[in-house]
């Protein structure tokens, strides 16, 4: 079976494949401070991707602890850099550097690469104890710095809420390309109207855990209507629940980042383009999605209390 392979155009006129079939945070996340034991698993996952053809889409952090495994991967791999794209984020929540000027040049030289595809702000929330008086203006001039010097091909932000990217608007030079967001059927507004306002001033969004609602599927699924609903799609197109779900996200206008520990599931993530929802299969999976409550699973603390906006469309 041939590849189907798709992209969105981002504001500055580059491309980024639709989907991403190998995050490298979540399930091989390992947290800052804790006992490190270096993940075979993950490095063979990634080779796995990499070995598949057309070009790979990876999402990577430098909070996630996962730089050597993805170097490693990177190194053994004979796919073309070309082929390759990569996303890395700066942490402003943790002391790995000082800033993204200082962040991406570690990553690059750790990953022994010259560029990454997309460089993202991680969140826009600051730890003090560890970033000092950095600031999100000072932060996203450092971001554009890295951008001219071609060290980013694109730049954004991932976790901001319209107040976030409105801030970032008055001073920027470069508009943010993407926006990495917590989105799946049953957060459909990570923050109150984000969808809507990325969507309309042309900035990509990317959704993460857009698997949530098979993640954190509820012991009476089989009563719900909108898990009947993906059966019946499932079997209708001969796709897995995931790939319904992946495509339907795809069809939000919204770039799915996904991972996975089973190789079947990562050729599965690539292949969601080789079928298509309909306009209103669509809307009925948006539509019986925004009937659960509200599933978030990443930045708690801070979003929580967005909550009943969050079923918003
Ligand atoms: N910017 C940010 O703040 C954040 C970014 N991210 C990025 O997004 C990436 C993906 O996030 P993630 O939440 O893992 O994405 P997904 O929602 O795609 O979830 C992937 C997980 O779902 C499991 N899964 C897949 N299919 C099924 C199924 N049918 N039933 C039950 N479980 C299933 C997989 O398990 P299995 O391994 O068994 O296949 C895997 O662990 C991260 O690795 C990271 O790169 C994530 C969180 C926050």
């Amino acid at each position: 079976m041939s590849l189907t392979q798709k992209f969105f155009d981002l504001n500055n006129g580059n491309q980024i494949p639709s989907i991403s079939i190998i995050g490298t945070g979540t399930r091989w996340f390992k947290r800052p401070g804790s006992e490190h034991t270096f993940s075979d698993e993950l490095v063979e996952q990634i080779k796995y991707a990499l070995s598949l053809p057309g070009i790979i889409h990876i999402d990577a952090a430098e909070c996630y602890g996962t730089y050597p495994e993805l170097a490693k991967a990177l190194k053994e791999s004979s796919k073309p850099r070309s082929e390759i794209f990569i996303t890395d984020k700066y942490s402003t929540q943790t002391k790995f550097t000082n800033d993204p000027i200082e962040g991406l040049n570690t990553g690059l030289k750790t990953l022994g690469l010259d560029y990454v595809d997309l460089y993202l702000i991680h969140s826009p929330f600051f730890d003090p104890e560890f970033k000092g008086s950095l600031t999100l203006e000072k932060v996203w001039k450092d971001m554009e710095t890295l951008y001219k010097e071609g060290k980013a091909k694109s730049i954004g932000v991932s976790n901001f809420s319209v107040k976030n990217i409105e801030e970032i608007l008055k001073i920027a030079g470069i508009k943010p390309q993407v926006n990495q967001i917590e989105f799946n059927a049953f957060l459909q507004n990570q923050t109150p109207g984000i969808v809507n306002y990325c969507q309309k001033n042309n900035i990509q969004l990317e959704a993460y855990s857009p698997l949530g609602p098979l993640q954190k599927r509820p012991e009476n699924s089989n009563e719900l209507p909108f898990y009947n609903y993906i059966d019946e799609l499932a079997s209708k197109y001969g796709k897995t629940d995931s790939q319904i779900l992946l495509n339907w996200v795809y069809n939000r206008g919204i770039l799915p980042i996904t991972t996975s520990s089973k190789t079947q599931r990562i050729i599965d993530a690539q292949n969601i383009f080789s079928f298509n929802l309909t306009k209103d299969e669509v809307d009925t999976l948006t539509k019986l999605g925004l009937e659960q409550p509200a599933l978030r699973i990443y930045w708690t603390n801070f979003y929580d209390k967005y909550n009943s906006e969050a079923q918003a469309s």
